[in-house]
């Protein structure tokens, strides 16, 4: 299978770009303000399945919250499609870890809702939320509430009601971290088939190495709080790629070299312990845990 949506990303439009971008919060009980983002610089172009990895509280969902409109940045500048944030917008879809599904809502409804919160419900509504569904591979659990699906199935649903409004940028915050092992194989390999078809730009952020190297064109490293863009890597292998691709030496010397730059991140952490820690199972339960980084 191909994946044309992804493959020419290069020569296409600027769909994300933020310049010089940095986030403050103010933290009243300390009395004091936290730096989370500084001077970050990204672009991300129309198409483009870019990955973010970087340690823990860099300021990744910090990122994707700037480009989303929920929080403003105290300098730099943001734009998406050429137009300077300056909120939410329909034109952009989050999907968060914790699938953040109505309970009491079913499958159908929840997807539904995607709409209902930007007033666009009309008669293909039900059309659509049916596509989704379908796309999403729900079919049959239409009725269904999130209590009765497994942890898969619940993301599933949170990707089609991102879907349903058919956003023209996707921000997934370790949309897969939550779910198994086996479950967020099958999840990457839909993905990247489900992107194929709909075709916009996906901002991923990801704990998993592996992950980010299978799924991403480019990769971008942040560095420790205040988080700055500190490498962007590229991922030149050929799609689809699978769980044998792991196995190929250019996936391999990418995956060391995104390590390398993250262990880079984590003085405290020689490049041995790191590399003894991956070898215990970090590259490898990167599918399972959502852990690795
Ligand atoms: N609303 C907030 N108020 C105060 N501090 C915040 C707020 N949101 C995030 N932070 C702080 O900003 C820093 C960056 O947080 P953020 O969640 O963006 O990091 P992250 O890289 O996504 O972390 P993780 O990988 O652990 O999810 C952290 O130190 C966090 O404690």
């Amino acid at each position: 299978m191909q994946v044309p949506a992804q493959q020419d990303y290069r020569s296409r439009a600027i769909a994300v770009e933020a310049r010089g971008v940095s986030v403050e919060y103010d933290l009243s009980r300390e009395k004091s303000t936290l730096i989370a983002l500084e001077d970050f610089n990204l672009e991300v172009r129309e198409g483009e399945f870019l990955a973010i990895v970087g340690p823990s509280g860099c300021g990744k969902s910090t990122f994707l919250n700037v480009v989303a409109g929920l929080v403003e940045p105290a300098a730099g500048e943001i734009k998406v499609y050429g137009k300077p944030v300056t909120g939410p917008e329909p034109d952009r879809a989050v999907v968060f870890q914790d699938y953040a599904l109505m309970p009491w809502r079913t499958v159908e409804k929840n997807v539904r809702f995607g709409l209902e919160m930007q007033g666009r419900v009309d008669s293909t509504t039900k059309d659509k939320v049916a596509h989704y569904i379908k796309m999403v591979g729900l079919s049959g659990f239409e009725n269904s509430y999130p209590r009765e699906l497994s942890g898969g199935m619940r993301q599933r649903v949170g990707l089609a009601r991102a879907l349903v409004t058919e956003p023209r940028l996707l921000l997934m915050d370790e949309p897969f971290a939550a779910v198994d092992a086996m479950t967020r194989e099958i999840m990457q390999e839909e993905l990247t088939k489900i992107v194929a078809t709909t075709g916009q730009p996906i901002i991923f952020i990801t704990h998993g190495v592996d992950e980010a190297v299978t799924l991403a064109d480019r990769i971008a490293v942040v560095t420790n709080r205040p988080g700055r863009i500190k490498e962007i890597i590229e991922v030149d292998l050929p799609r689809p790629r699978s769980r044998a691709s792991r196995q190929l030496p250019e996936f391999q010397a990418l995956r060391e070299r995104v390590w390398q730059l993250l262990s880079s991140e984590h003085p405290e952490r020689s490049e041995a312990e790191m590399a003894v820690s991956a070898a215990a199972g970090h590259h490898a339960t990167d599918a399972g845990s959502g852990g690795g980084i």
